[in-house]
């Protein structure tokens, strides 16, 4: 069953057309990639699924449900989490207090109660201090937890910052350039790792790769952007086969 139905997306920047007659469906727990060169409007389009951006034309839906128009935060509570390119944890607070403000979605206690630390509030704390330590339990960061989210190793930022995008419980899992920076071993450790996601959490995930060896180790489906527009779409070992596609890649 579909959960993410796109339809004639576009965005123009000035004349650039970044994103143009964007068609792409995501199945319900599918695994799906979205690659092209450098420049070719990848985090547009996931700035575009996010509501950072408002496109020009065209159809968003998650689960039936229209996205366009929604702000950032009213998409993450539909059910849309994302990481970023260039991580971007609360470097500051602890690793769990990372995890924790992700989980702010779905633990609601009132100001006065907060303010006033009254019993509703360590109640509320503590489910989530539970709820959280869970997460990084799966993620091996559990022993971390106290620790400042700065001092941790590369590969399990990472982690965190996939760890802190699953607190929000979303349906759709929006990884940007999750290997960028990882030597191969990292990426091999994280190709398990985004498997094992799908399967514990039973999620969908769409992810910009540039590493041709996780999108075709993990990957089921992917899509191609060149200058915007689809250069080819369908199972992966069909795409990164097409002489197009090695083209646009080897820049013959
Ligand atoms: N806010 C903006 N204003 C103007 N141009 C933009 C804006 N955001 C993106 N662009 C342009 O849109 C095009 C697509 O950029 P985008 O970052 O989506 O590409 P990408 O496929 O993610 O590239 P990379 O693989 O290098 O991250 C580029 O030409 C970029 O300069």
């Amino acid at each position: 069953m579909a959960l993410l139905e796109v339809r004639n997306l576009g965005i123009s920047f000035g004349g650039l057309r970044a994103v143009d007659s964007l068609d792409m469906t995501i199945d319900q727990g599918q695994l799906y990639g979205l690659i092209g060169p450098n420049g070719a409007g990848k985090t547009t389009v996931f700035n575009l699924l996010t509501g950072v951006y408002r496109p020009t034309e065209g159809i968003i839906t998650l689960d039936g449900q229209n996205l366009v128009g929604k702000k950032t935060v009213e998409i993450n509570k539909a059910g849309i989490a994302r990481t970023f390119q260039n991580i971007r944890l609360f470097k500051n607070m602890s690793v769990m207090d990372n995890v924790k403000i992700g989980l702010h979605n779905h633990f609601k206690y009132n100001l006065f109660t907060g303010i006033l630390r009254l019993p509703g509030y360590r109640k509320v704390e503590k489910s989530m201090d539970e709820r959280a330590m869970e997460l990084l339990k799966v993620f091996d960061l559990d022993k971390e937890a106290g620790n400042m989210a700065a001092n941790l190793p590369y590969g399990k930022q990472r982690k965190l910052e996939i760890a802190r995008a699953l607190a929000t419980e979303p349906k759709l899992l929006l990884l940007d350039e999750p290997a960028a920076g990882m030597n191969p071993n990292e990426t091999e450790e994280l190709m398990k790792t985004i498997q094992f996601v799908r399967e514990k959490f039973k999620m969908t995930i769409l992810l910009i790769e540039h590493d041709m060896k996780l999108v075709s180790g993990i990957c089921e489906e992917v899509t191609v952007l060149n200058f915007g527009t689809v250069l080819a779409q369908g199972k992966t070992g069909d795409v990164l086969n097409d002489p197009r596609v090695v083209k646009a890649y080897l820049g013959e």
